[in-house]
């Protein structure tokens, strides 16, 4: 099914793609070395709405971050991105950034924020980049007009990976304006459906590049297939991917600190300590890596429940994950608050998720906890400044909206486009959920995934 997106009258579409929990091997995984992610049900939305023939402009409105700007297209410096020799670059698999092009888009990058803080005009700056970069390398210099706007209900810098799925929302949503990509459908075979979602992550991948330097891929190759996945990067191609079809449903809780971070600075400190002390680090990595290995073979069914001796299991690799993480130096006082108070209470296992330094924690509840017990943990959470999240881990990966009109009766708007505004102003992570949130049942209507639903709910 081919998508004629690029022609001036294109209705308004949406994109959606999930964020992610490492539940083992973060760090290592860039270092070539296994782990193990599951798509969660937080999510990022972006709404593609074309201009008529005459505006000649692309706009950015990334409403989380504040960041709204306006490029004139002709501007933009297509000669660059679109000269022979570059051609390796935007046709076939890019695993780098290259410097021309990044040097060519900066002046347009840093024109996005010229008055902000230092702080803020860097995250600007990374999402305008990753934007400018795919735009200019997939898009073409006789484009029309568009506005994307996106929100996303998974909070920024916290380990769950927003980076990656801003990423995957902007690559499908240009293959689709390029009509690179056929589907989704329900009847579209398997495979196709898989080479698919390769196309989208690898042009993903080349935006998580430009936002965080060395990434290893898991996080938008779990974004763009959902589900789960075990993950390993290789010295050269493309990394090994099992997709696991019999994920168990956890009992955990994600946590947040609160305290941002940014993922590049901690992979970065790694980087330093593999640098000075090459050897021991090197055994810690290697350590990680048994652990996401050992962790698959002892995945048990698809419910962990009545068999606590997998949990169990499971409950120690995890908590020697994080020792090693802490080892590495990507720990924070306030995740070790989050690990003190569920070992005080001992009802369960703790690591840090995500790059670390801040961000998200998981727990996973021994088996047969009290309901009021856990109640009494949030409670004191809360009360510290945490942030609880309830999630549902293996999620659908990346989806589509076509077109983007509301399809039920709850929003009292069905068959009515959805208007950029409303979507815009919708009011923190309940108002968008509300008004699109494909986790609201009411709102699945309509969406299409290249995923298929493998996992018991
Ligand atoms: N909702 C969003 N809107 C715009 N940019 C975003 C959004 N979420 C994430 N980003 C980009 O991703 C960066 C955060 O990525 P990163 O440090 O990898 O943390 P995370 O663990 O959340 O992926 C931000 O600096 C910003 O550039
Ligand atoms: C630390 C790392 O393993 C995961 C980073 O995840 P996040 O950006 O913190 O959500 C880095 C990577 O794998 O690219
Ligand atoms: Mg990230």
């Amino acid at each position: 099914m081919e998508r004629k997106l690029s022609s001036p009258m294109a209705p308004t579409f949406m994109v959606s793609a999930p964020g992610k929990a490492i539940v083992f091997g973060e760090h290592a995984a860039v270092y070539g070395k296994p782990a193990i992610a599951a798509a969660i049900s937080l999510r990022s939305y972006l709404l593609v709405t074309t201009l008529s023939k005459s505006r000649r402009t692309v706009q950015l409105n990334f409403r989380d971050i504040g960041l709204n700007h306006t490029w004139e297209i002709d501007t933009l410096p297509w000669n660059v991105f679109h000269q022979p020799s570059k051609k390796r670059f935007y046709s076939s698999v890019v695993d780098s950034l290259d410097s021309e092009f990044l040097e060519a888009i900066m002046p347009h990058a840093q024109a996005v924020s010229k008055h902000l803080p230092e702080k803020q005009r860097k995250i600007h700056i990374k999402s305008a980049t990753a934007f400018l970069y795919l735009f200019l390398s997939l898009g073409s210099s006789k484009s029309p007009g568009f506005i994307y706007t996106l929100r996303s209900t998974i909070p920024i810098g916290a380990g769950l990976g927003s980076s990656a799925s801003v990423c995957v929302c902007l690559s499908a949503a240009l293959l689709i304006q390029i009509r690179a990509l056929a589907g989704p459908h329900p009847d579209q075979p398997l495979e196709e459906a898989e080479m698919q979602i390769e196309h989208i992550n690898r042009w993903a991948f080349v935006g998580e590049l430009c936002i965080h330097g060395d990434p290893s891929g898991v996080d938008n190759t779990v974004s763009a297939g959902g589900k789960a996945v075990m993950f390993q990067r290789n010295a050269s191609g493309p990394p090994s991917v099992i997709r696991l079809t019999k994920f168990p449903k956890l009992p955990l809780l994600l946590v947040d600190t609160q305290q941002p971070r940014s993922t590049a600075i901690q992979v970065e400190k790694v980087k330093t300590l593999k640098t000075n002390h090459p050897e021991i680090t090197e055994i810690i990595l290697d350590g990680i890596g048994k652990i996401a290995t050992s962790a698959l073979e002892l995945m048990p069914s698809a419910d962990f429940s009545g068999n606590s001796d997998a949990l169990g299991h499971w409950g120690t690799l995890i908590g020697m994950n994080h020792g090693f993480l802490v080892s590495l130096g990507v720990s924070h006082p306030r995740l070790e608050r989050i690990r003190e108070l569920v070992d005080y209470a001992n009802i369960g296992w703790t690591k840090l998720t995500g790059a670390g330094g801040g961000g998200c924690a998981i727990t996973l509840f021994r088996p047969d906890i009290e309901d009021q017990t856990i109640e009494e943990l949030e409670q004191k959470f809360s009360a510290e400044g945490f942030q609880i999240y309830e999630i549902i881990l293996g999620a659908d990966g990346v989806g589509v909206l076509w077109p983007a009109v509301f399809r039920n009766g709850t929003n009292g708007k069905a068959g009515e486009e959805i208007d950029q505004k409303m979507f815009e102003n919708a009011d923190g992570v309940e108002g968008i959920n509300q008004l699109v949130g494909v986790g609201v049942q009411e709102n699945r209507e309509g969406w299409e995934f290249w995923t298929r639903d493998v996992f018991p709910r």
